[in-house]
């Protein structure tokens, strides 16, 4: 994996430290929520209102690993409609990891991924295959689902993926995906009560979301998306 160790102070002070930089693209379709994940990763923020990104934007998210390890992840939110644009190619190259975000509700994101995974390939060709993660988004929306877990794991184990699932718009799972992402860049295992540890530091107000909750049409609304959307998530 490309890793990159530097100094990111803004002057040359000897108490900055030194962190471990890598290079993450967040590849999917218009829509799905790549941008949200970015701001969510590094801002905290979610904005409802759809903007398309046009070409890519950057992000930097910032990272203290148990072992007092510094991670600096260098995020490039690649817009969706790039996938036919003969940029593309470069957008990826030299990335340490790439996250291949789908909706929930919108099966063709997910099938469509199959394409954005193959287009990775072919950018790494003969080398390493960087680390690849399949997110899962707009968790929020569970009741209303098209994709199946069922269908994400497969998919995950068959091309070899971490998986991960979150929600932009709650926060839900998105600071500990991103905390783990970092941790398995950096080739730090975590322990549980790391991880907790982590998530109970950065507490993120879970939004509360109108659900039918009891419209016959979902009936696979259960207590568990209700408490979901009430904890207070990292
Ligand atoms: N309910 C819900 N909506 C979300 C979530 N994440 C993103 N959205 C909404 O989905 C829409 C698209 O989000 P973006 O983050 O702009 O999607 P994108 O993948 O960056 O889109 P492109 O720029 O076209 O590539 C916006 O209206 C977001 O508010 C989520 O977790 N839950």
């Amino acid at each position: 994996m490309a890793e990159l160790r530097t100094q990111l102070g803004e002057d040359d002070d000897e108490e900055e430290p030194e962190y471990l930089q890598f290079k993450v693209v967040l590849l999917g379709d218009g829509a799905v929520g790549k941008t949200s994940l970015a701001t969510r990763f590094c801002e905290d923020h979610f904005a409802k209102q759809y903007k398309q990104t046009i070409g890519l934007d950057f992000f930097v998210k910032r990272v203290v690993l148990p072992g007092d390890i510094h991670v600096c992840l260098q995020i490039w939110d690649i817009g969706g409609q790039s996938i036919g644009g003969k940029m593309l190619s470069n957008y990826i190259y030299g990335s340490s990891a790439v996250i291949l975000c789908y909706d929930i509700t919108n099966y063709q994101s997910f099938q469509n991924l199959e394409d954005w995974l193959f287009l990775v390939k072919r950018t790494f060709d003969q080398t390493p295959l960087p680390y690849i993660a399949l997110m899962a988004n707009k968790h929020d929306l569970a009741h209303i689902r098209a994709v199946k877990p069922d269908k994400h794991n497969q998919f995950a184990e068959e091309n070899d993926l971490y998986s991960y699932f979150v929600s932009a718009r709650t926060g839900d799972q998105v600071q500990t995906s991103i905390f783990r992402i970092a941790a398995d860049l950096a080739g730090v295992t975590l322990t549980k009560p790391e991880l907790e540890a982590e998530v109970a530091q950065r507490p993120t107000r879970a939004e509360l979301v109108n659900h039918p909750r009891h419209d016959p049409a979902h009936p696979e609304v259960n207590a568990d998306d209700i408490a979901r959307e009430r904890r207070w998530f990292g």
